[in-house]
Order: C-alpha cells, then sequence, then structure tokens
C-alpha cells in the first residue's frame, strides 16, 4: 500500500457526506453547480461506492467513486468497477493522495469480484502508470450543412420528429435505444442506473451557453417505433453573409443503416444552420461510411475508454477471441503483484459468440512479454498488440506468436463508450 501523509487515511464516504464530497470536487474540477443545475442533475453516485481520504482534522482532501458496470467486451461482458469522480483538493495534490486511492479502489474492486476496471480520462498522461490502457478511441466530426451521403435503402420511408428534450419522456426511449444500437460493440456501457440514464437528458439553462433547450430528434418507422435518437442543440449565430448556427450534438445513436441515413439526412440539413459537431462515435460508425466525402467532416481522433485488468485470467477468460491462438504472455504488473506472472492463453471451441479461451498459470518459455496496461489497450479488440510491439510496446520472444496472438486478440467492431462516465 502507498503510504499516505502522516494521519491521512483512507474511508468510506456515506450520503451524510455529500456536501464535503462535492467540496473537494468543485476544488478539484474548477466549477461550482447554481442551485437551479444542482436540482436538475440527479446524484449518480453509488454511495456504497464513495470513497475519500480522510486528514488529520477530518476533514477530506481527495475523492473518488465507481460505478457497477457490466463492460461489454469481445463476445460477452465482464464485471467492471468504472472508476469516476477522481479528485485531490489543489493544495494537496502531487503528496501521493490518489496513488493511495488507486490502490484502496483496486483492494475493493477485487473483494467485490470485479477483474476488470475502466475510466474515461480527464488528461491521458494520469492513468497509465497505475496500469490502464487506453483500449478505445472516439472519433469527432464537424460536418458541414448539406454533406452527402449515400443512400440506403429504406430510409425513406422512416419519418422523424423533434421536440425539446424532456428527461420524464424520453430517458426511457434514449436507454432503449442506446442499448439496442450498442449490442455486441465492446466498450458501449450502458448507463446502469435510473440516475445516469435521466443525467444524460437533463439540460439545465446553465449548460446551454447561449443555444436553445437541448432537443431530441428521433427517427420512427411505419408502426411509429423509434429507430434512431440525436439529443442536440443549436445556437443563434448571425454573421455578415447570413444564419451560421452551429449544431452541438451531444450524443446519435441508430439502431440500423436506414435510421441513421434518416437521422443524420436531418440533423445534416436543419435551416440556418452551418456545421454540426458531433463526438463520441466509433471509429467505424456508420456517419463515417455513409458520408461521401468523410474527409471534409475533419475527422479528430480522441482517447476514449481506459481499462485496467485487476485480475488478468478472469478478464481474459471474460472475453472471446477472433481466432485460435496457444500462447505463453509473461505479465508485468508493478501494482498488483497476483497478475506479474507467466500465463498460458489456450483457445478453445467457437461458439456464436467466439472462441473461448482457458487462462492457466504456466512456468513454460514465454512466447511475448508485455505490461498489464498493454494487455488492457489490446482487451477490447480495439488496439493491436502487433502495433505496440512495433512501438516497443510488447516484445515477441517467440518467432510468429506476435501475429497470432494479435489477430487473435483483434474484433470485428471497434469499441467505443458514446458518453463520458
Ligand atoms: C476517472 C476520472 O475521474 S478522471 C478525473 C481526474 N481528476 C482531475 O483531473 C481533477 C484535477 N486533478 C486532480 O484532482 C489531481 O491532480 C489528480 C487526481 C489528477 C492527481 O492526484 P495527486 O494526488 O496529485 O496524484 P499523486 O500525487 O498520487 O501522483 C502520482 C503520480 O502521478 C503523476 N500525476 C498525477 N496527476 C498527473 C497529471 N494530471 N499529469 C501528469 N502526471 C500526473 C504525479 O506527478 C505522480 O508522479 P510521480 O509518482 O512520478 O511523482
Amino acid at each position: 500500500m502507498t503510504p499516505l501523509p502522516d494521519g491521512y487515511r483512507v474511508v468510506a464516504v456515506p450520503r451524510e457526506r455529500k456536501p464535503e464530497l462535492l467540496a473537494v470536487d468543485h476544488l478539484a474540477f474548477a466549477y461550482e453547480p447554481d442551485a437551479a443545475t444542482s436540482e436538475i442533475v440527479p446524484d449518480q453516485l453509488e454511495w456504497d461506492r464513495t470513497v475519500a481520504v480522510e486528514r488529520p482534522d477530518g476533514t477530506l482532501a481527495a475523492v473518488h467513486a465507481s460505478y457497477d458496470f457490466d463492460l461489454p467486451v469481445p463476445g460477452g461482458e465482464v464485471a467492471c468497477a468504472g472508476l469516476t469522480w477522481v479528485g485531490v483538493r489543489p493544495d494537496e495534490r502531487r503528496r501521493g493522495l490518489l496513488t493511495a486511492m488507486m490502490d484502496a479502489h483496486f483492494t475493493r474492486s477485487l473483494e467485490r469480484g470485479e477483474p476488470v476496471s475502466a475510466l474515461t480520462a480527464a488528461e491521458m498522461a494520469i492513468y497509465g502508470r497505475f496500469g490502464y490502457g487506453c483500449a478505445s478511441d472516439d472519433v469527432r466530426l464537424k460536418v458541414p450543412r448539406g454533406a452527402r451521403l449515400r443512400d440506403v435503402p429504406g430510409s425513406d420511408a422512416l419519418t422523424v420528429r423533434i421536440a425539446t428534450a424532456d428527461p420524464d419522456e424520453h430517458t426511457e426511449l434514449v436507454h432503449a435505444l442506446h442499448t439496442a444500437a450498442g449490442a455486441g460493440r465492446p466498450g458501449w456501457v450502458l448507463r446502469s442506473s435510473d440516475a445516469l440514464r435521466r443525467g444524460r437528458v437533463v439540460d439545465p439553462p446553465a449548460w446551454r451557453d447561449g443555444g436553445e433547450p437541448l432537443r431530441i430528434v428521433t427517427v420512427h418507422d411505419e408502426a411509429g417505433e423509434p429507430r434512431a435518437y440525436a439529443l442536440l442543440r443549436r445556437k443563434e449565430t448571425w454573421a455578415e453573409t447570413g444564419a451560421r448556427y452551429p449544431v452541438m450534438v451531444r450524443e446519435a445513436v441508430a439502431a440500423d443503416a436506414a435510421a441513421a441515413h434518416r437521422l443524420w439526412s436531418f440533423v445534416l440539413d436543419m435551416d440556418l444552420t452551418h456545421e454540426v459537431s458531433v463526438r463520441g462515435l466509433a471509429p467505424d460508425d456508420a456517419l463515417l461510411s455513409l458520408l461521401l466525402d468523410s474527409r471534409s467532416a475533419v475527422p479528430q481522433i480522441g482517447d476514449n475508454v481506459w481499462v485496467r485488468l485487476l485480475d488478468v485470467p478472469r478478464a481474459l477468460t471474460a472475453r472471446r477471441y477472433a481466432a485460435p491462438v496457444d500462447v505463453v504472455l509473461k505479465v508485468t504488473d508493478d501494482r498488483l503483484p497476483a497478475n506479474a506472472r507467466r500465463w498460458r492463453l489456450t483457445t478453445g471451441e467457437a461458439d456464436g459468440a467466439g472462441l473461448a479461451a482457458e487462462v492457466t498459470p504456466s512456468d513454460d518459455e514465454p512466447d511475448l512479454r508485455l505490461d498489464v496496461r498493454e494487455l488492457g489497450g489490446a482487451y477490447l479488440g480495439g488496439r493491436s498488440l502487433a502495433a505496440y510491439a512495433r512501438a516497443g510496446l510488447v516484445t515477441e520472444l517467440t518467432p510468429g506468436a506476435l501475429l497470432r496472438t494479435a489477430t487473435a486478440f483483434s474484433w470485428p467492431l471497434a469499441p467505443v463508450c458514446s458518453w463520458v462516465f
């Protein structure tokens, strides 16, 4: 365990201490929500998973929490501690408080039987040292109004509606479509509580930055069933040449190609608008294939979900593999010594989801050497072990083992999480 400054200790934070937790969070993230915002945004924390560092005088210096998630992985899902709300008072930083909290987070997650932790990072430099690997990328686009799309049969038969987003009316619709659209995609974390689901649809005035209230565009089939949605906001903007409203999309998902085509045909051609910005898309999102000129959408790649394997054999057996492999991995792990050894990963019979694997301790000569961080990075099938080797982060010890293992770890759908948690 990392030593804390004298007299400091890691403590659980019950709901009664919420004001103290918020005070640390506001100092760490440099914001202060007004009363109306606090009223509207639901309390999303799980109070049996909320932890702090307490100072000798009993005040809080640092906080973190986690969500009880099922993380979609290639061919299945795994119990996952979704790390969140990490914050250290600015006058307490760089004294090892985060490091101590990470040790506590790992211990508690393993005690709860969660072999994996995942997070979305405030800054990229923070979490690699704790064994988290960036396991997915997301794409951010700025699409010019009127960008042309390839035709998709059936799109014309679908209808579009627009309304002001209403958490009471739309939370369930958004959750149901979000669930359906992400089926089979690694990394597609579902919002696991009513509060998280509602939190995606709420719209306190302080978040509008001069724009309109949050709207929801929905696409419906002939029976009236919703097939796609976009949560978005336009902002009145006039230039000398006329209207140049930006459209900011908070989240857009579609259950199939025709619905995606209908949704984007509408969103990309709203009157008075100039450009549509959207983030949180998978690198293989349908929109990128539908755009005739995706270059004009100025694609930008950003880090998305970071994954930490806490229990290597349980984590590796929770996913499926894309090709047969029998490999001995020599894994290093500075923080969780039980992971730091040789593991033999052997795939077996294929079922509908892919190839299952057995992972057992081994004393055989290793075929590949890598850190738990790169194993986490490759875990969702979005980062290639072969590419890591080219960066010197994975070492091939048996010729041919790298290609076979990288192929087995790959997956046809790119991982992504459509929201920041
Ligand atoms: C999942 C999420 O919730 S992401 C949100 C993370 N929170 C924030 O970004 C809020 C603002 N920042 C903070 O609250 C804090 O500065 C934190 C949480 C990032 C770091 O907390 P600290 O207690 O200062 O970290 P700690 O002292 O344990 O640092 C451990 C090591 O990480 C390094 N480190 C910590 N934060 C950063 C950073 N942002 N960038 C680069 N290195 C960092 C430290 O330099 C230290 O390195 P060393 O061991 O080589 O000396």
